[in-house]
């Protein structure tokens, strides 16, 4: 089918102009009406327009042109006039401009959220984990359009998009039946005196989030604070705005009620006013230390609780006994998912000497194997960076450990795969030798795919140089001898350890770091304590006998 939808918008902001011919939808959204089945052509007069698209996007679905915001329930257009440009990773080609949500607009979420939570709070636990249940069911059942539209944002490879998707449904199932058990204690006093406390919500939460695992976010965060009785309110990295605002729609159908969950789009101003709401009462970040650093600040200013997921460089520890395939496999896994992006990335790879050879050898191999290309082929291992501008961050530390006397054993460089990705941010997966603690490219979280291999001789000496670090968010140890497995992991200083296995997150195992790497725990059960607050309730039985 091809469709032709025309409008005059000389009277609109907002105005978009996209050819749409593909399996994803969620790009191109306007309030005031869309066509859209295969095939679109969506032309819009620019002449006035501040918020503007052009969007080729491939795929065979049939949402394609929404306003982006989420609010009581509908998608909406923020009242901003302010622009971001949402780019296409893997083609580098503008998707559309996403306005940017102000003041008004944040306001506008937190009070629709506020209303909500006075009647969602006396949802009893198994109703509200009803709700949550049901979504975990769409998100199955939408899972192979979520996860299409997580690889137009994120420009990562459709086999990890589907299994971030698949893992998230878990995640609120979980939280789902989490909820009817979400209960506080009782203490027997003398004289038939007693105590019992409650475990209440904590009212409006905020979330903001990073670019890598957008839909998981925007799960990891809604579900437990909803599971407890808050209402959230949502700010995506401006970098991946689309799922989030899916996920709204999911929740709607799976009986939340309107403004228990909102979607604000917009870049760090949007976030700081999030942050800055005076009737915002617990904020859940995930980015970098600097960034929340500042949302700490905000919160502090407002005495606001906090949950922070931020940076990392953590060590993946290899031992000569271990097994040296699982080994290698791990070392992979600790570096090469979604681009190298990803926050608990164990990229300081420690190699016994002994087995550096060997090591060095079928790691090598085994990674120029890894196929870059297109996001959206089954076979594709590595897809496209989020930014032009991240890619060149990589690049330039690539270029900084050369500089400091590391050697590139293999990657390290900007790849076209093919003609029609040369717009997009490729880079062949890199492992770096001859690295030394102090350099840059050891020290610095570079969040892309520069594994640093490091040599070391006894026990005491890597634990050591392993925690110096200002972060402490994962960490790896490869084994066969089953004490030193646990000594090893009960002496190094980070929040996620696995012993002989990276970067693997089953549902209901807390995440989160230690050190400079964040505050609070999420996707396990310490994520209800966190969204919830502890009245205590001292009740008299007999008569008050005062001193005075
Ligand atoms: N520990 C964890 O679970 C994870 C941590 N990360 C970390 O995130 C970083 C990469 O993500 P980025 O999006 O580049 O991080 P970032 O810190 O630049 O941005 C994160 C979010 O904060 C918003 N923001 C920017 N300025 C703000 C302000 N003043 N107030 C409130 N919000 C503001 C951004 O718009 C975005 O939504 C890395 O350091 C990575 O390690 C990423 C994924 C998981």
């Amino acid at each position: 089918m091809n469709v032709l939808v025309w409008r005059s918008l000389i009277r609109y902001p907002h105005r978009c102009m996209c050819t749409v011919t593909g399996s994803s939808s969620q790009v191109c959204h306007n309030n005031l009406y869309l066509q859209i089945t295969m095939n679109v052509l969506v032309w819009r007069s620019l002449i006035r327009s501040p918020h503007r698209c052009m969007c080729t996007v491939t795929g065979s679905s049939s949402q394609v042109c929404h306003p982006l915001n989420y609010l009581d329930g509908q998608r909406v257009d923020p009242k901003c006039t302010q622009t971001f440009d949402l780019r296409e990773p893997a083609t580098g080609k503008s998707l559309r401009f996403v306005a940017s949500s102000n003041e008004e607009d944040v306001d506008m979420a937190v009070r629709s959220a506020r209303r909500e939570f006075k009647a969602w709070k006396k949802f009893s636990g198994f109703e509200r984990g009803n709700v949550l249940k049901k979504a975990a069911n769409i998100i199955r059942m939408r899972s192979e359009e979520l996860a299409r539209t997580e690889v137009l944002d994120t420009g990562k490879p459709i086999y990890e998009a589907r299994m971030d998707i698949a893992g998230c449904a878990d995640t609120v199932d979980y939280y789902g039946g989490m909820a009817a058990g979400i209960s506080g204690e009782f203490l027997q006093l003398s004289n038939g005196n007693f105590n019992y406390t409650m475990r209440e919500p904590l009212g409006v939460v905020g979330g903001i989030g990073a670019w890598n695992y957008p839909f998981q976010m925007a799960t990891w965060k809604s579900s437990p604070a909803l599971a407890c009785g808050n209402t959230f309110v949502f700010k995506p990295s401006p970098f991946t705005p689309l799922t989030a605002v899916m996920l709204g729609e999911i929740y709607k159908e799976a009986g939340l009620p309107d403004g228990c969950y909102n979607v604000i789009q917009g870049e760090g101003e949007t976030g700081a006013l999030l942050g800055n709401h005076p009737d915002v009462n617990k904020m859940t970040f995930t980015g970098s230390v600097p960034t929340g650093t500042k949302v700490m600040e905000a919160c502090a200013k407002g005495i606001k609780h906090v949950g922070l997921e931020l940076g990392g460089k953590s060590p993946c520890i290899i031992f000569n006994d271990s097994n040296l395939d699982n080994a290698v496999s791990g070392a992979m896994m600790a570096n090469f998912f979604t681009q190298g992006q990803v926050c608990s990335n164990g990229t300081r790879v420690f190699v016994q000497n002994s087995i550096m050879g060997p090591f060095i050898a079928k790691i090598v191999e085994r990674t120029k194997n890894m196929k870059i290309g297109n996001p959206n082929h089954e076979d594709t291992k590595v897809g496209a960076t989020i930014s032009e501008e991240q890619a060149m961050k990589v690049l330039a530390y690539v270029d900084i450990a050369k500089k400091e006397g590391a050697s590139v054993l293999c990657g390290g460089e900007r790849v076209v795969p093919e003609a029609s990705l040369s717009g997009g941010y490729y880079m062949s997966p890199c492992i770096l030798v001859n690295c030394e603690d102090h350099m840059t490219v050891v020290k610095d979280e570079i969040f892309g795919s520069v594994m640093s291999v490091l040599g070391f001789d006894t026990e005491q000496e890597v634990i050591s140089r392993a925690n110096d670090t200002e972060f402490g968010l994962a960490a790896g140890v490869f084994t066969n001898d089953l004490k030193r497995a646990h000594r090893v992991a009960s002496e190094l200083e980070a929040g996620s350890l696995y012993v002989n296995n990276y970067n693997v997150y089953p549902v209901g195992v807390p995440f989160g770091g230690y050190k400079k790497s964040g505050l609070g725990r999420e996707n396990g059960p310490e994520a209800l304590d966190l969204f919830t607050q502890v009245k205590s309730v001292y009740v008299e039985m007999g008569d008050v006998e005062a001193p005075f």
